[in-house]
């Protein structure tokens, strides 16, 4: 299957976008006709340039305002038209984009329209060229790509097809099942963009906010069925115009794309298998069981720090690794690693953050699995030198640098009782079971690539976006979840240096976890073991505890419970949710300690505010602990 991508979906001159497209695996490229006008280089030597990074140049596009002009105009346009073809020659470009007009002379009739794209036709196949029209969701007579499929088949030419865009058909709601009943060899070519559900004008919504396949809201996937049910065997291409894609890097914004397109693609075959047989199989999106461990790189006296806080938190340290500078604490099922090696990723993640978390181990039905779609998806595989008598753990990139290991459901205990020495438990636990959800706080403008990463290489969904108030600046933040809550991660993105989120960014180097949240059954009993242990919680303000009294049907003994505990409180049709904090560490890392009763599976939102607001507060009394 060729997979194509617009060089309007990516930032940068004419040359870094071919680079980046080429490098993140591509087979072609749509020219974009502005990218092209805007480059000095002949169109020959822009065409042998694009070929020699190893792409085909699939689509020149668009030209505008063709169809149903009156008489003169209408000549004028065929003329524009001879000229843009002397170009597509030159390029080495077959294809021509024709979208529906929005000219404001233009006068409709879709027979007329026909006679255009015929005629047009006729000049196309004189130059061995081929030309695709496509219903612009705003175009003046034509926004459907069924009236378009119908000037397509009464043009009754084998070089006029049509071309079809996810966007301006789901973006008008129409059903994308009435894709099925066009024939596959029609279709020229076909253009793929998601967008959240937001209601505006679709121009405006079209231009600015497209986003890649699975980034969005639209039913992208059923678009792509009924397309392959066709028997269209023509490229898959992403056309996304967005305003942060713009500004964002070149490299990054083609991954991801390259990352959404495969994904989707494999989405397709698990649901329209009959369609899909040039299409290799992947192994399907990985179940994610537990968080295995997190790591923190630290060393010194943050490490002893690290420490105290981990025993105040009710954690014991139950093994040193064999050949390394790490322990292992625990409590329940979860497991932190302090690594203070002075050497490797650990160590580098050190010199480059100071204390931070340097990897995660997620437990996954298979972590084989996990490698090859991963790498299918464009991800880089990790390794590092193992040391003896050490297991050798299956890892990948994330994003930014950051490094996941991945451990099948059944090796898990193999893995601490070959690499650590075990170290005998002395004093009971406080109550902690299990990691609930692990924060990664972020710039806003990498928040789809985090997102897109999760729900396309594991078995999780994105919820809605939430808009979170700092004092100082909006936090935009969006859970992703297993199906089951097995697990969850929360993706914090901050616009601003001066809200929390930013400034903990601002001091270190992109995207990272700012904190991981643990669950426990009995919030309260927890709380009063960890007190006995020295732990001090976030203290919150007194206004929060009376206004929770005013929304809440609270019990009086509860509310003084959880006010002596500093715990907070939230509730929705499916349960309840109990939250506590520690005070920060290491600059502005802070653990959670959270408790869900019933079906809540949500994080505590409307809480945000006030915990941001209480850690401020530390942070002006310049109360934070210097570790
Ligand atoms: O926004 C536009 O004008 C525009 C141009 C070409 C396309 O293929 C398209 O989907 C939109
Ligand atoms: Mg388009």
């Amino acid at each position: 299957m060729k997979t194509g991508i617009a060089t309007v979906s990516i930032s940068g001159n004419l040359e870094e976008k071919i680079e980046a497209i080429a490098e993140a695996g591509f087979t072609g490229i749509e020219i974009f006709e502005q990218d092209f006008i805007a480059d000095i280089r002949s169109p020959a030597a822009v065409g042998r340039r694009i070929r020699e990074s190893g792409l085909e140049v699939m689509l020149f596009q668009p030209f505008r305002d063709f169809e149903g002009l009156p008489t003169a105009l209408r000549a004028k346009a065929f003329e524009r038209a001879r000229r843009k073809f002397d170009v597509m020659q030159e390029l080495g470009c077959e294809l021509m984009l024709i979208c529906s007009s929005v000219h404001p002379e233009a006068l409709g009739g879709i027979d007329r329209a026909a006679g255009d794209l015929a005629e047009l036709g006729d000049l196309a196949a004189s130059r061995g060229l081929r030309v695709g029209y496509e219903a612009l969701a705003w175009g003046r007579h034509v926004n459907d790509h069924r009236d378009a499929w119908e000037i397509v088949r009464r043009a009754d030419h084998p070089n006029v097809g049509l071309v079809l865009d996810s966007f301006h058909t789901l973006a008008r709601g129409i059903d994308p099942e009435t894709i099925r009943r066009i024939p596959g060899d029609k279709i020229f070519f076909v253009q793929l963009a998601d967008a959240p559900a937001i209601e505006m004008d679709l121009l405006y919504w079209s231009r600015h906010f497209r986003n890649m396949p699975g980034e969005g809201d639209l039913r992208v996937t059923d678009f792509m069925r009924a397309v392959m049910a066709t028997g269209y065997a023509g490229p898959v291409s992403l056309e996304i115009f967005n305003d942060q894609f713009r500004g964002g890097s070149p490299k990054t914004i083609a991954r991801d794309g390259y990352r959404s397109l495969i994904a989707l693609m494999d989405d397709v075959r698990r649901q329209e298998p009959e369609a899909m047989s040039g299409v290799p199989p992947l192994p399907a999106p990985v179940s994610v069981h537990d968080t295995a461990f997190i790591e923190f790189a630290a060393q010194g006296a943050a490490l002893t720090a690290l420490e105290d806080l981990l025993a105040s938190l009710g954690f014991q340290r139950r093994g040193r690794h064999v050949s390394k500078a790490v322990t292992l604490w625990q409590q329940g099922n979860i497991r932190f690693l302090l690594n203070a090696e002075t050497t490797g990723h650990a160590a580098n993640a050190w010199t480059v953050r100071g204390t931070t978390i340097c990897d995660i181990g997620l437990s996954v039905a298979s972590a084989e699995d996990t490698v090859i779609r991963a790498e299918a998806l464009g991800a880089q595989p990790f390794s590092q030198p193992i040391g003896p008598g050490e297991m050798p753990i299956p890892a990948i990139r994330g994003l930014g640098g950051s490094v996941m290991h991945l451990i099948s459901e059944g090796a898990l205990s193999d893995v601490w009782d070959v690499d650590f020495l075990p170290e005998d438990a002395a004093t009971p636990e406080a109550g902690l079971t299990r990691v609930d959800h692990i924060a990664q706080t972020m710039s806003y403008d990498e928040m789809l690539s985090w997102s897109l990463f999760w729900t396309t290489l594991f078995d999780m969904q994105k919820a809605p976006m939430v808009d979170v108030v700092d004092p100082d600046g909006l936090i935009r933040s969006r859970a992703i979840a297993a199906p089951d809550g097995a697990a969850r991660i929360t993706l914090n993105g901050a616009e601003s240096h001066k809200t929390l989120a930013g400034s903990f960014l601002a001091d270190g180097l992109g995207a990272t976890i700012q904190h991981v949240a643990l669950a426990t059954n009995d919030i309260f009993a927890t709380a009063e073991a960890l007190k006995a242990r020295g732990f001090e919680a976030l203290p919150l303000s007194p206004n929060y505890f009376d206004d929770l009294s005013a929304r809440f049907d609270l019990q009086p003994e509860q509310l003084d419970r959880m006010r002596a505990a500093s715990i907070l409180y939230d509730a929705d049709e499916h349960g309840e949710f109990f939250q506590f904090y520690s005070k920060p560490f290491a600059g502005q890392m802070f653990f959670e300690v959270v408790e869900r009763r019933g079906g809540y599976a949500g994080y505590g939102a409307p809480n945000a505010p006030f915990r941001i607001a209480a850690l401020k507060r530390l942070q002006r009394a310049k109360d934070m602990p210097t570790v």
